[in-house]
């Protein structure tokens, strides 16, 4: 079990956090916690800025205010780096390298759990058989599916899922809630972004509602 999955009782701990665009308001102050066990279901209407929330989390946007601290301390963008695993919109895939060359390539960049291997990883998503297969000849779920391998072999204790269920089939959301189940179980935690309540891990979930003022101007 990664090391950060121990002892404080908040993973993740958001206090006055505020993102502007364009001096526009983008969502906050927030002021939240996200404790090992437990997903924050983040909801929201389109443009309402769940996936900047996510962004800011994970150290890739750098909010106006605020603080983020995770497993009981404050992490500047380097350290959340390597507490957090972020899964977003689009997978990050290198379209010409395999899909077990994209596992290694991220396993090298972010670290693995050693107890874990890349054909666990595939075979665990429903992927066993593809190793040599090019993301870019995956089609969108297979490609979302090797994005949740990673995820399976990530040792960050925070899980950022920004719409998990997109492009997946019925076998691939249940897919998405089992690794989440599992993640929790472990001590992990999740922050899910979700249009509405078609799916939701079926687990110990919070709410977030967002809402962006300038959401409505703006479309
Ligand atoms: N790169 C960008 N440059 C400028 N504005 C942006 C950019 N990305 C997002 N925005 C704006 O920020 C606001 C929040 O966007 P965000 O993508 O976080 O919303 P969301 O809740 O994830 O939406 P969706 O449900 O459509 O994915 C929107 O008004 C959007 O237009």
């Amino acid at each position: 079990m990664p090391e950060s999955h121990a002892a404080n009782p908040a993973l993740l701990s958001v206090r006055g956090l505020f993102f502007a665009r364009d001096e526009q308001p983008v969502f906050g102050p927030l002021a939240f916690e996200v404790e090992p066990g437990e997903a924050l279901l983040v909801q929201g209407d389109n443009g309402a800025g769940k996936t900047t929330l996510l962004r800011v989390l994970a150290g890739l946007l750098r909010a106006d205010a605020g603080e983020v601290g995770i497993a009981g301390s404050h992490a500047d963008h380097r350290a959340r780096s390597r507490h957090v695993a972020y899964l977003g919109h689009s997978p990050a895939l290198k379209a010409d390298l395999s899909a077990e060359q994209n596992l290694r390539f991220l396993c090298g960049l972010h670290g693995s759990r050693p107890e874990r291997d890349i054909s666990q990883s595939l075979a665990r998503v429903g992927l066993a058989g593809h190793d040599d297969a090019l993301a870019r000849q995956l089609s969108a779920g297979q490609k979302k599916r090797l994005s949740l391998a990673r995820l399976w072999l990530s040792p960050a204790p925070l899980w950022l899922l920004d719409e998990p269920y997109a492009n997946l089939d019925l076998d691939g959301i249940a897919l998405v809630n089992a690794l989440v189940s599992e993640h929790l179980a472990e001590g992990g935690a999740a922050l899910v972004t979700t249009h509405g309540a078609y799916a939701a891990p079926p687990v110990r979930t919070r709410m977030l509602q967002l809402s962006n003022p300038n959401a409505a101007a703006r479309t």
